[in-house]
């Protein structure tokens, strides 16, 4: 979606990588206004999101789930960098993709993300993805009910706030036609990366979103003082998903933060 093969190396090119359940199309805004503006932008959907056709409860590894990014990266011409932005747990892809693709990328931005420094031990997550005493999670039995989940979806009555509070409502509305479970056998291997000095080398930013009611902005600070960025910026009226809460904020910081870029 968006984009075409990378050619011309004098325009910036954004590659927007989306959370669980999501897919490409959750970036419509983001794409239209860089587009709009002379950049180039290209959305991925990893394996069994968005309109990927694959059935996501069997995706086991991570590195099936991450292909369809890790083509696009392998594809694009000699020299020819990108500015890669993950969304949430899209975030392990993109450190996964700094990790293997290093020469590629000459920026990566972390929205709302799960930024895990390759070769720690430790995770910032708590493991029970329990937001207070609520049972959010639908989990889907793609190998039959007597066997362990395949999949994980967010209940449709509990969306609205978790992951669009501060959204226009038709983005929701929109997004619950078109979010798929997301494949947790294959999420389990992200953040399992061995030490990488090179990616270290490649400026990282992270934008945090304060009105979130998913990934509490606390543990967005535990994010990033364990592995700080270069570059910090606060989407003070942002919900999980700035990216249909405050698109043209989300745009302006993402233009600053490549303004600081030595190409
Ligand atoms: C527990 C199963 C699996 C997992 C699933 C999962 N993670 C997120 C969602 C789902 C279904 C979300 O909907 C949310 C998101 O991507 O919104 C678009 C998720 C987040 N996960 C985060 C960090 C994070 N998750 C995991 C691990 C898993 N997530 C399980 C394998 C880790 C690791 C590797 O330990 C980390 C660091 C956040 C960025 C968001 C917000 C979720 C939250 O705060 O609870």
């Amino acid at each position: 979606m968006g984009g075409g093969d990378g050619g011309d190396d004098s325009v910036l090119h954004f590659v927007f990588v989306h959370g669980a359940s999501h897919g490409a199309w959750c970036w419509y805004k983001l794409t239209t206004l860089l587009d709009a503006a002379g950049f180039k932008a290209t959305s991925v959907d990893l394996t069994g999101a968005g309109i990927n056709l694959t059935d996501s409860n069997t995706v086991v590894d991570f590195e099936h789930y991450n292909r369809p990014l890790f083509s696009l990266l392998s594809d694009l011409p000699p020299h020819h960098k990108i500015i890669l932005v993950g969304h949430s747990i899209g975030g392990g892809s993109v450190t996964e993709a700094l990790c293997k693709f290093t020469d590629k990328i000459s920026m990566v931005v972390y929205l709302a993300a799960d930024m895990v420094q390759p070769g720690s031990t430790s995770s910032p997550h708590d493991s029970t993805m329990a937001v207070g005493e609520e049972d959010i999670w639908e989990f889907t039995y793609g190998e039959g009910d007597d066997k362990p989940p395949t999949g994980m979806l967010m209940k449709e009555e509990f969306r609205r706030h978790y992951y669009y509070s501060q959204s226009p409502l038709e983005d929701p509305t929109l997004a619950c036609k078109l979010l798929r479970p997301a494949p947790l056998r294959a999420l389990n291997g992200a953040d399992k990366l061995a030490p990488n000095p090179e990616a270290e080398k490649v400026p990282r930013v992270y934008i945090k979103t304060a009105k979130d009611n998913l990934f509490d902005p606390l543990r967005q600070d535990r994010v990033v003082e364990k592995w700080p960025p270069s570059q910090l910026y606060i989407l003070e009226e942002s919900d999980h998903s700035a990216f249909f809460s405050v698109p043209t904020t989300l745009f302006a910081y993402l233009l600053r933060a490549v303004s600081f870029l030595q190409l």
